[in-house]
């Protein structure tokens, strides 16, 4: 992941920190590590990219920094927003990495789940203006990324979609992810996309509400600006309050079910039947490409 910024440089362990400018300050601060890049400029307005070939699934790797990231920016005080896109051409995020989900130990299922819920309750609960800048096509654990953020712009082609699509895969949005898509687009066009496991071409989820605006591709990130730049005109207490409000109940949810959720997803994902349909979906993927 990449993620670039400005201000006030609290991370970066290991990895390329921050520009000094002839007065001492500070120019602005890289961290990333290997899977996304992460950049603060003096606009107080962070950008983090994904880095993760060939899909940018999230893996338990990813989440974790990403979860890490997330925790360093809302901790920087010079940090306002948060500009999320990618690196890669075509695709935001594949959604959760399939193969973490395949074949593995129990342990190792109640540590991938975690971090799941982690790296969301982080992105839903924070006090950062979020922005998805989706230069490419999300599938369900990319559409949960992009839709906790505050406002999504979504490259206009139509070859790029983004949905829950979990029912296709044999699978169930958990509950979480659920709220958050009811959150976005009501329940109605919630559950009729979700029984169907629907990816919507671009103009269609803009259309439904799923992205809050198209822009030509070259476009998304001067556009992304211009929105984080309306969003931060506003006084931080008022619109963190107001978020706060709008988005409690669902966050409390799964803090109230934490271990309940994580027990729910190992016992499901561990059933024979359930790792039959995930191997043949990973299957379906590998000759839908030769
Ligand atoms: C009773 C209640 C109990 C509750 C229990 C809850 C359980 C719920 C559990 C989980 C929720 C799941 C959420 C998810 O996010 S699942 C992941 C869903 N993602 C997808 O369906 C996307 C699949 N991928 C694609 O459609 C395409 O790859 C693409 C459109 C993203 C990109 O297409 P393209 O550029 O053509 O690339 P390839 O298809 O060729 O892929 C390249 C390479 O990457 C592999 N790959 C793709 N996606 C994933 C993935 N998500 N995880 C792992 N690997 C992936 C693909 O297989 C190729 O691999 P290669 O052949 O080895 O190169």
């Amino acid at each position: 992941m990449l993620l670039s910024g400005s201000g006030k440089p609290q991370f970066g362990e290991g990895n390329r920190e921050v520009g000094e400018a002839p007065l001492g300050r500070p120019v602005w601060a890289a961290v990333g590590g290997s899977l996304m890049s992460l950049c603060l400029p003096f606009t107080g307005v962070a950008t983090m990219k994904f880095k993760s070939p060939p899909v940018n699934s999230l893996s338990l790797e990813f989440l974790t920094e990403f979860s890490i990231s997330l925790e360093k920016l809302e901790n920087n005080r010079a940090c306002r927003g948060v500009i999320i896109t990618s690196t890669l051409p075509k695709i935001f995020s594949s959604g959760l990495d399939i193969t973490e989900m395949c074949g593995k130990s129990m342990e190792h299922y109640t540590e991938f789940w975690r971090a799941v819920q982690e790296m969301w309750l982080r992105l839903y609960g924070s006090n950062m203006v979020t922005v998805a800048a989706v230069n490419g096509s999300s599938p369900a654990g990319g559409c949960l990324v992009a839709m906790s953020c505050d406002y999504r712009i979504m490259a206009e082609n139509p070859k790029f979609s983004i949905g829950l699509n979990e029912a296709q895969l044999g699978i169930v949005a958990p509950f979480w992810f659920k709220d958050t898509f009811v959150n976005v687009v009501g329940h109605r066009i919630a559950e009729r996309s979700l029984q169907l496991g629907s990816l919507h071409p671009a103009p269609e989820a803009h259309k439904l509400g799923l992205v809050d605006e198209l822009v030509p591709e070259e476009k998304l990130m001067e556009r992304a600006a211009a929105v984080m730049a309306q969003w931060l005109a506003l006084p931080d207490h008022a619109r963190q309050l107001t978020k706060t409000m709008m988005r409690k109940a669902v966050l409390d949810r799964l803090v109230a079910h934490r271990e309940e959720d994580i027990k729910n997803f190992v016992t499901f994902v561990s059933k024979e039947s359930i790792q039959k349909s995930l191997r043949m979906y990973m299957e379906m993927l590998k000759k839908r490409k030769s």
